[in-house]
């Protein structure tokens, strides 16, 4: 089972790859799907001579990229960004997204609403019927005040944890936040809770990516399927 949605990721991966094209500026995704691309995009650098710059949304993703002699630039050092190709949690019929588990989830919004069409890459099993059933929503918060900021978001009807490292001490993201996993059951509007969940003093992002999504490929054993979703576009990026 395993090995099958790891030959799923491959496929989505190796089928967003070929949306690449020399002289685009591509926001490189963080997590394991994301690590399957950007291996395939080093492959085409090296093989074909493809040429791009890559802006990566992890430290993860940029050292795997320079490993792979992948041009990089900040998000501030580009004026837009052509084509954003990333993971998911999870996807639902509306093409509506949970992010983050990875814990990279605000530099993956950034990037996300920079770019002018944005790839989702999954394994079908990421694409489920309502958000939220098995995954929490990852919410990065400030590190003075989490304490309250938990309760706060207690009072919008979420089962909170604060993220662990393996160590057991918070996990702290790249942007030295820390995130407060947000379960809801069940998760009802994402519209609605990604607006109560932003009015909250100390929360700086969400894992909720609401038309975030132009394109998704779900990845199969077998092969890919590239899907134009015509999602409606998220008015805080346009
Ligand atoms: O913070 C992590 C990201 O949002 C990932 O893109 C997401 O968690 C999917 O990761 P994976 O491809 O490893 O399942």
């Amino acid at each position: 089972m395993a090995f099958e949605a790891d030959l799923a990721k491959a496929h989505a991966a190796r089928s967003a790859a070929e949306l690449v094209q020399s002289g685009m500026i591509v926001g490189l995704g963080s997590g394991s799907t994301a690590g399957l691309l950007v291996k395939r995009l080093g492959e085409r650098v090296a093989e074909e001579g493809l040429e791009f710059v890559g802006v990566p949304t992890s430290v993860s993703t940029a050292e795997l990229a320079r490993e792979l002699n992948i041009p990089l630039r900040d998000v501030d050092d580009v004026p837009a960004v052509d084509l954003n190709i990333d993971g998911a949690d999870e996807v639902d019929p509306e093409y509506r997204m949970i992010k983050g588990r990875g814990g990279a989830l605000l530099r993956e919004k950034l990037v996300a609403c920079v770019a002018s069409r944005r790839v989702t890459i999954v394994s079908p099993e990421k694409v489920v019927p309502r958000l939220g059933i098995d995954s929490p929503v990852p919410v990065e918060v400030s590190r003075l005040g989490y304490r309250h900021i938990e309760q706060r978001l207690r009072t919008l009807g979420a089962r909170t944890s604060l993220r662990r490292g393996p160590d057991g001490a918070p996990f702290v993201t790249d942007g030295g936040n820390l995130i407060i996993d947000c379960g809801f059951s069940p998760l009802a509007d994402p519209d609605t809770l990604e607006a109560g969940l932003k009015s909250v003093v100390g929360v700086f992002e969400t894992g909720l990516f609401l038309g975030l999504c132009d394109v998704l490929v779900v990845g199969r054993p077998d092969g890919a399927e590239q899907i134009v979703t015509q999602a409606r576009r998220w008015t805080g990026c346009t």
